[in-house]
């Protein structure tokens, strides 16, 4: 095994196979490989810096530090000002350090629809076919039917040690009073039915530590002395695939802050660099529209003009409440003073296995709700939800805790409700704007920029219904009195009429298009598809060239109802096992 990181050069200069990124894809399938054949050298190329030993990653609680502040652990990418979006600035931030998003995500376990694979219309990754690779992955802790769960994966998911049962008692009684259905396993995607309200686990061991997927693939096989066919770099940034003349690829050009080097793939390179990352490295390397190769005087590849289009996300809006819940029931009480968080760190407390979130919704229209849309949004419904019966139309999730900067708000107990679209009609795109690596990328979050407006008549729909949900909650007091532009506030102007919200949307309207945000889910930029449809086969291998394949949640062609991590992670199980079965195939 070999581990370098930028104060050391790269010695190693020809390997059989590169793997560029080591997320949350990435670690699964070069610790797979290196695993199941010792005879072949794999190389993963991490842009970003080393997870261990940091207890803001190995802690659940403090999973929300890469998101708030400043991290070495984070990529931000600033999307263009549209007038969807009151032309206002919206970054988005994405993970730049081994273990990629599974090392900084929230650590929120759930999984999609079987209706979203099997939508994919791609051999091999209907529903059946996934399955396998879902479970594989998991060693699951908790109830569940053991024919769509894992037992034996390196990736433990519970309650991490760590959930409020008198809270989690008193919104099952609130829901199961206005009528939601309680769900035993949301995450069975076998069972009906799948829309109402449940708990929810996490990637976190019973005593509630991140389960990353460094720390599960990669850093046992790094540490064995067992591997030394396993080698990491880490803070070097792959700019570009370099091919032969016939087309297939030969290696990478990657840097390091010191220099600019070149290493040689003998048998694969495989781009997992996540949804932002891949279609740059792609369009560097001269695959992409010609139109804009021939505009940055990049040398035409291979012409696959979707790389980079197709940009999704799950637009997510959020609102905060007061509560009478008491200190040690939210994340309130331990992270909002920093004496009590270093007793806690310092003592053990299970508390630090805990994200907040306990309990979400999966929601759908009600057939009343349904007549009261406008003719577009029933006519969407009609198509995409009415025959999809196991597909929400959003999640929403009730975190414990004020999950923006506390100093927005008077100390106290909050909770909030966070509300994203699964399925959202919004379509953004990635491209690079010159053929320098460091050059940042025009980027379009696409948020609220549908046409008709479905995705802003949904998010209203999904206020409302945040709304109507936390005041049946026998803990709520009142909106939360929020400071300046937080995003966490409410609609101006809003108010109640007989205890239910005023009729007009407007405020609502223009409260979603100041404050939707990325729920961190984006997708979609490398999509399977044939002919102009695509940029990789349902093998992952990239049109008209040998030897390359992308695998990472840029390769989904539609969005999937879930916290995407776990697409992620199964995508990374598949990509290993077709990756070892086309070994035979020499390019
Ligand atoms: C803050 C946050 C919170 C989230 N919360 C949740 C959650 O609670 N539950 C959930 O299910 N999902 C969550 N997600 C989403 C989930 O983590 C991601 O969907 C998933 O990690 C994406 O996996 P990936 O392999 O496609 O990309 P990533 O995991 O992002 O991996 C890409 C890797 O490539 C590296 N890279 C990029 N460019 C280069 C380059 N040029 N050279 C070398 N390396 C490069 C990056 O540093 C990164 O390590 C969250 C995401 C974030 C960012």
């Amino acid at each position: 095994m070999t581990r370098y990181d930028n104060t050391n050069a790269i010695e190693l200069t020809e390997v059989d196979m590169i793997v560029v990124g080591g997320g949350t894809s990435g670690c699964i399938i070069a610790g797979r490989i290196a695993k199941a054949q010792p005879d072949i050298s794999i190389f993963v190329i991490e842009g970003g810096l080393d997870n261990r030993h940091d207890p803001t990653i190995s802690k659940p609680i403090l999973c929300s530090t890469h998101i708030k502040g400043e991290s070495n652990f984070m990529s931000i990418y600033q999307a263009q000002r549209l007038p969807d979006t009151v032309n206002r600035d919206c970054f988005i931030k994405t993970a730049a350090v081994l273990g990629g998003g599974s090392s900084v995500n929230f650590c929120i376990y759930t999984r999609p629809s079987a209706a979203d694979f099997d939508s994919f219309n791609a051999d091999g990754w209907a529903f059946k076919d996934i399955l396998p690779f879902m479970r594989k992955f998991e060693t699951f802790h908790g109830y569940g039917n053991s024919r769509v769960h894992g037992y034996d994966g390196p990736v433990h998911i519970s309650d991490g040690g760590f959930c409020v049962p008198r809270v989690e008692s008193m919104i099952f009684e609130s829901a199961a009073r206005s009528g939601y259905d309680y769900i035993e396993d949301a995450q069975d995607p076998t069972e009906l039915p799948s829309i109402g309200v449940a708990k929810w686990r996490r990637y976190a061991s019973t005593d509630g530590v991140r389960q990353d997927t460094a720390h599960t693939y990669l850093h046992p096989l790094l540490d064995d002395n067992q591997h030394p066919n396993l080698h990491l770099a880490l803070n070097t940034k792959v700019s570009r695939v370099i091919f032969d003349k016939y087309n297939c690829v030969i290696g990478v050009e990657c840097y390091s802050d010191r220099e600019i080097l070149k290493v040689i793939a003998t048998k694969r390179v495989i781009l997992a660099a996540g949804t932002f990352g891949t279609p740059q490295i792609l369009e560097r390397s001269g695959i992409g529209s010609s139109r804009l190769l021939k505009s940055l005087a990049i040398p035409l590849v291979s012409e696959l003009s979707q790389v980079g289009e197709n940009y999704q996300d799950h637009p997510l809006i959020s609102a905060a409440y007061k509560t009478s819940l008491k200190p040690g029931e939210t994340l309130d009480g331990v992270l909002g003073s920093g004496k009590t968080l270093a007793h806690a760190i310092q003592t053990g407390d299970p508390i630090l296995g805990w994200n907040g979130v306990d309990i979400c919704f999966k929601l759908r229209p009600t057939e009343m709700e349904i007549a009261n849309f406008s003719l577009a949004m029933q006519a969407a419904w009609e198509k995409d939800f009415q025959h999809v019966p196991d597909r929400p139309v959003i999640y929403l999730a009730v975190v414990s805790g004020f999950i923006g900067d506390r100093k927005a708000v008077p100390a106290g107990q909050y909770v909030c409700i966070t509300s994203w679209l699964a399925h959202p009609y919004s379509r953004g795109k990635i491209h690079i704007a010159s053929s320098h690596a460091n050059d940042p990328p025009i980027f379009h979050s696409g948020f609220l920029s549908d046409p008709d407006n479905l995705d802003l008549e949904m998010l209203v729909w999904a206020y409302r219904k945040g709304h109507e949900i936390m005041r049946s909650f026998s803990f709520y007091d009142g909106e939360a009195d929020v400071d300046g532009a937080a995003g966490l506030g409410h609609p101006d102007g809003i108010f109640l009429e007989n205890g239910k919200l005023r009729a007009d949307n407007g405020p609502i309207q223009d409260f979603v298009r100041r404050t939707v945000t990325s729920a961190l889910h984006p997708l979609g930029t490398c999509r399977i598809g044939s002919g102009d449809l695509g940029v990789v086969n349902e093998r992952l291998a990239v049109h008209a060239v040998g030897g390359l394949r992308c695998a990472d949640l840029s390769i989904c062609p539609n969005n999937l109802g879930t916290n995407t991590a776990s697409v992620a992670m199964t995508v990374g199980e598949k990509a290993a096992a077709m990756i070892l079965e086309d070994l035979i195939v020499p390019c």
